[in-house]
């Protein structure tokens, strides 16, 4: 836990957001801590309660945009230290990289961000020696720092090597590249509403997106948005609103959501009439899927187990459909999570593939005869995808794939695969403002029991 240290009375306009940045910062890069542990839950970081609204959202993209260009930040410190980022220190590490990021790519002026760092540092027991260095090292950024980052080509340094090898191997080098690059500028703001989204979309700003979710800019705090208090619409990439679809019309179907926390998924199927079992074995996750369905008044019955092992509560004959939003990498979601790229490693997808594995056997016995699984993941690893459902295929004979057609998924042939499968990728639905394009890259299927 962070010393207590958070909002000092003293304290200069902002310090508070940046200073909670950098530990939270540190939690990831030290401490291997994501960052929805750091911000939500029994683990959020106490002081974020003292932030106000736009702080807060100023502090999670101070955060966001240090990560999402980590590997291009530390080039550049390399190449403006001598000696390297000092080691005895982290705050001296975080601060110069806050610091640089937002000199970089926020719109925070020069003066202010150098001045927060140095006394983000200052106020460090071990820091504090080098509030000299950090002063010089952001000054020269300011002035050399764009030319610098300009000669390399950042969406390499950006993303882990591993991940970059097992996309070009996957996807091939320019839709790697084009992957890579993607996941480097700020995502779009994307949610799904209960109803009428153009008056939504012209209310924030955004667009209709071709499959009927609301996109725009995201300016400050969620909360603060019209509809949110409302329980209007609910936040939700586009591509993650694809799967719960497939399932067609689910008005008084039974559906079992399998990993259903925090809920983006249970209340796209509560809103469509569907009688919902949501399940999650997180019960802090849980926790937020309630809250989620109380703040938008819809209803779905909640349940904290190991999916792998329940066998269906009351439903003894069976239902109608089950979502199987299985854990994963989530390596498609690093637009938006921009820790995962550098938490993550290859090691981790095996025993996740074998979890997998274990979800979709349990989904088809609780599934009636007829009935439909749909499989997702929001990963971009294929061994989490579409070598998953054609591994199950073919080990479980009372299974069987029905293709998903382009017109279900609002005519984009380039997100479905050649045996009907849905693939999408951070390059896809490209836009010239690069923060209005991109889809969370996922993978579905859907599956009917005989
Ligand atoms: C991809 S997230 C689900 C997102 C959710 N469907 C939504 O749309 O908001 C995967 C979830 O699986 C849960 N999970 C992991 N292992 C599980 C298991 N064995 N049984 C049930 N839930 C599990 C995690 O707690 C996590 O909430």
């Amino acid at each position: 836990m962070p010393p207590q240290r958070f909002a000092l009375p003293s304290e200069v306009p902002g310090l508070a957001a940046r200073r909670i940045a950098a530990d939270i910062l540190d939690g990831v890069l030290q401490k291997h801590r994501t960052l929805d542990d750091q911000l939500d839950g029994a683990g959020a970081h106490p002081g974020l309660k003292t932030l106000s609204d736009r702080d807060r959202a100023l502090m999670r993209r101070l955060v966001a945009t240090t990560l999402r260009r980590l590997g291009t930040l530390g080039h550049l410190l390399s190449r403006l230290l001598d000696r390297g980022v000092p080691t005895d220190a982290p705050r001296a590490q975080s601060a110069l990289l806050i610091g640089a990021a937002q000199i970089l790519w926020m719109d925070v002026p020069d003066h202010a961000a150098v001045d927060l760092s140095v006394r983000l540092v200052q106020s460090d027991r071990r820091a504090a020696k080098y509030a000299g260095l950090v002063n010089a090292v952001l000054r020269r950024c300011a002035r050399e720092g764009a030319p610098l980052i300009d000669e390399v080509k950042s969406e390499r340094l950006d993303i882990a090597p591993w991940l970059l090898q097992r996309w070009t191997a996957q996807y091939g080098e320019a839709v790697a590249r084009d992957i890579a690059t993607s996941i480097g500028h700020e995502p779009s703001f994307d949610i799904t509403v209960k109803s009428d989204a153009a008056q939504w979309a012209s209310r924030l700003h955004g667009e209709v997106l071709p499959t009927g979710s609301v996109r725009t800019l995201l300016q400050g705090s969620v909360t603060m948005l019209p509809g949110f208090t409302e329980g209007q619409w609910w936040v939700q990439d586009a591509a993650a609103a694809l799967p719960a679809r497939l399932f067609g019309d689910v008005a008084g179907k039974t559906i079992a959501d399998l990993c259903a926390a925090p809920g983006g998924k249970t209340a796209q199927l509560a809103q469509a009439g569907a009688q919902v079992v949501a399940v999650d074995r997180s019960s802090n996750r849980m926790a937020r899927l309630r809250d989620n369905l109380a703040r938008l008044a819809l209803n779905a019955e909640a349940v904290v187990t190991d999916a792998a092992e329940w066998q269906g509560g009351n439903n003894k004959e069976g239902f109608d459909g089950i979502l199987v939003d299985a854990p994963c990498t989530s390596t498609g979601t690093i637009r938006r999570h921009p820790d995962i790229g550098w938490l993550r490693q290859e090691g981790d997808i095996a025993a996740l593939t074998a979890l997998q594995k274990r979800l979709l056997q349990r989904a088809t016995a609780l599934l009636k005869p007829g009935g439909t699984l749909v499989y997702c993941t929001c990963s971009l690893e294929q061994e989490e995808g579409e070598q998953a459902v054609s591994a199950f295929l073919a080990t479980e004979s009372s299974m069987r794939r029905v293709p998903i057609d382009a017109g279900e998924v609002a005519g984009l042939t380039e997100i479905i695969t050649a045996d009907g499968g849905l693939r999408t990728l951070p390059c896809h639905l490209p836009r010239d403002e690069p923060r209005l394009g991109g889809l969370d890259g996922f993978y579905a299927a859907r599956l009917v029991k005989s």
